[in-house]
Formats: C-alpha cells, sequence, structure tokens
C-alpha cells in the first residue's frame, strides 16, 4: 500500500501495460515484435526511463504508442498540436494502458528527432515559434533547434517523451542535455527516452530497459552494449581498428 502511494504521488505515469487478452493475433507487426510480445507490465521511473536496443528492437514503436496513449499527436510536439502528415504510426496505442499518478503534469512534448523538421514547420506556421527561442527553428542548425526545444520550451513539473534526442547532439551538447534534463528532473518532470546514446544513459536517477529478442529487461548502466562497446572502443580504439579493418 505504502508503495502504490509513493508510486501515485511521484509519477505522472507509474506503469505501462498491454492489453493482452485484446490483441487480436502475435503474428503481426507490432504484435510480433518480441519487444510487444513479451510485454505484461513495465514500472516507470519516477524521474527518467530510458528504452535501449538494437535498430529495429522495437523502441520508437513502444514509445511511440506510450505517447499517443498518452494524448499526443504521433507526428510529435505538444499534447495540443493535431497535425497530421504522419500515417505510419501503429495501432498499438490502442492496447496500451497507462496507469497515471494523482497529480496531472503542467508541461508534456514528445520529441520525434525523426520528425522534428515537420513540427518545426508547424510551430512557425501557428505563429507560437518565440516560446522557443529568439530565432526561427528552421534558421538554426538541426542540434541547435534541438537545445531551443529543451532550453526554452520545457518549462518544468511536465512528462516528457524523447526519441533519440541525441540525434543531432554533438558529445558536447549531450553533456548539456544531461545538466537540462537534471534541471527538469529536479523541476518535477518526468522522461521516458528511447537512445542509443552512452552518455545520457549515465543519467544516475533512472531505469533502464533493454529490448532484445527475448523482450524487455531492466538492466545496469555497466551492462548496457552502450557502455561496454564505448568502454573497450576509447580504451583501445587502435587495438579494434586493427580488427575491424583486418583484409
Ligand atoms: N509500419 C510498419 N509495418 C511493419 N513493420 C514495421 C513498421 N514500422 C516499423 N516496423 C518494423 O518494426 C521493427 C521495429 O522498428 P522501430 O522503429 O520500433 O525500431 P527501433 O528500435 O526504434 O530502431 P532504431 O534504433 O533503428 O530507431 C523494425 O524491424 C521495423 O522495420
Amino acid at each position: 500500500m505504502a508503495e502504490i502511494s509513493s508510486l501515485t504521488q511521484n509519477h505522472y505515469v507509474f506503469e505501462v501495460s498491454l492489453k493482452r487478452n485484446d490483441i487480436p493475433s502475435y503474428k503481426e507487426y507490432p504484435f510480433s515484435l518480441p519487444a510487444i510480445s513479451n510485454l505484461h507490465e513495465i514500472k516507470l521511473h519516477p524521474k527518467v526511463t530510458f528504452f535501449i536496443g538494437e535498430n529495429g528492437a522495437g523502441k520508437s514503436t513502444l514509445v511511440e504508442a506510450i505517447a499517443i496513449a498518452f494524448g499526443f499527436n504521433p507526428e510529435g510536439g505538444s499534447k495540443h498540436f493535431s497535425f497530421s502528415t504522419r500515417e505510419s504510426h501503429s495501432e498499438l496505442y490502442k492496447y496500451i494502458v497507462l496507469r497515471k499518478g494523482v497529480k496531472r503534469p503542467r508541461d508534456s512534448y514528445f520529441l520525434r528527432a525523426e520528425s522534428f523538421y515537420n513540427v518545426a514547420t508547424n510551430i512557425e506556421d501557428l505563429g507560437v515559434g518565440a516560446v522557443y527561442g529568439e530565432r526561427s527553428l528552421h534558421a538554426q542548425s538541426h542540434g541547435e533547434s534541438f537545445m531551443s526545444l529543451f532550453l526554452n520550451r520545457f518549462l518544468g513539473k511536465g512528462f516528457y517523451i524523447l526519441d533519440e534526442p541525441e540525434a543531432a547532439l554533438s558529445p558536447m551538447r549531450q553533456l548539456s542535455l544531461i545538466s537540462r534534463l537534471h534541471e527538469l528532473v529536479s523541476n518535477n518532470s518526468q522522461f521516458i527516452i528511447a537512445t542509443h546514446s552512452p552518455l545520457l544513459l549515465a543519467y544516475p536517477d533512472s531505469y533502464i530497459y533493454n529490448i532484445d529478442d527475448n523482450g524487455i529487461k531492466k538492466v545496469s548502466y555497466e551492462q548496457t552494449d552502450h557502455f561496454m562497446i564505448t568502454k573497450s572502443f576509447v580504451n583501445n580504439y587502435k587495438g579494434m581498428l586493427n580488427e575491424l579493418t583486418k583484409d
């Protein structure tokens, strides 16, 4: 009982589960993905929950379904955005159940790195670009516009879902993003992040869920491929390059 009340007080969303009994068939996408066919419930961290896994593991499919189930536009953006240029989202959101805490977020945003350009166009068309910083998002580089979003548009006390936020960011900016993430978390924000970044993943107040052919499993930072591969490479990049480029 004590655990439930701390869950409902500290989270905006504390659990994601699948309506398994309603799923028509596990033979077709997205239910055929191991990430989904093995999914029962996932406990979210009150601060940051990361999803990692190989390309094609199903991270975007899962975070997109969570985002749509929460009420976001599939393309991304804030909850008020209702434009549509994306038709390819899966039906998974209809089978996702979000268990929410008692408090409601004051702010929310779904960032899809791959379609942020379309979202930026929509922001300019709506004439609400000022909340994203002084310069037009399209007059900024991809990485600069991402940082403007995190610095100017994310207000705190928020529920944020980010799909590969590192996509356009230099290593230095990824470190800046960790600082910004921490500021927002300290201001009662909760994040769900799909990432490949060994830097971002190091954020300590988090759960890391690894998705592979066996499903979804919680791991520590040091157990991730991201940590181990980066560490091996940096510690012995010449030796690794010799192996990788051997004729
Ligand atoms: N509309 C679709 N119909 C059928 N298969 C799809 C569809 N969308 C995605 N897939 C497949 O589902 C799998 C998971 O895709 P998803 O984009 O969720 O992976 P991901 O883990 O986010 O990968 P990445 O790290 O490369 O972004 C991939 O094999 C992909 O080809």
